[in-house]
């Protein structure tokens, strides 16, 4: 799968934001990383993988699907902070569970954070990729919902979200 475009789109909406909120030369990595461990804990929430503790369902596919297209927005724009690209590979079978990719993930990002190098950034993309999939969605699936999200996030510049 191509991210090529996905880089390209993410590069402009964030152009977009950036001159919106007059931050063209504030340095907003920092609130970028902090911002996708808060939509970790977002999807994580909305899958309750977790919650041994509940009987309760998790939420629908298009919810869930929404929130990780959200961390996509984030991982895409943390590497255009940085200058790096994703090439991408094909995808291991994995038997990983949900709470163990989540757990893997965060530890992705804090190493990436300490040190924003390309390995750090494929093995964080590569990763989340792989979440994508044991939650059971396909590439088609994530560009297709990220387009849709992409659009709803100007959207929301343009009524003074
Ligand atoms: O510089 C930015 C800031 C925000 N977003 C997008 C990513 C998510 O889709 C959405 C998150 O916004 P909240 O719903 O969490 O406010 O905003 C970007 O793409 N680039």
């Amino acid at each position: 799968m191509d991210w090529s475009s996905l880089f390209s789109m993410q590069k402009k909406l964030d152009s977009y934001i950036e001159s919106n909120h007059q931050l063209e030369n504030k340095d907003v990595f920092h609130d970028k990383y902090l911002a996708l461990l808060v939509e970790l804990g977002e999807l994580a929430n909305e899958t309750r993988c977790f919650k041994f503790w509940s009987n309760k369902p998790r939420s629908s596919d298009s919810v869930v699907l929404e929130e990780y297209v959200d961390g996509i927005h984030f991982i895409l724009s943390l590497g255009i902070e940085k200058g790096l690209y994703y090439h991408s590979i094909e995808l291991e079978n994995t038997s990983v569970s949900e709470t163990e990719q989540f757990n893997s993930i965060f530890e992705l990002c804090v190493k990436f954070n300490n040190n924003p190098v390309q390995e750090n950034y494929d093995r964080l993309f590569y990763n989340y990729l792989l979440l994508g999939q044991i939650l059971g969605f396909t590439e088609v699936d994530i560009q297709d919902a990220y387009f849709k999200k992409n659009e709803i996030n100007y959207e929301r510049q343009n009524q003074g979200y």
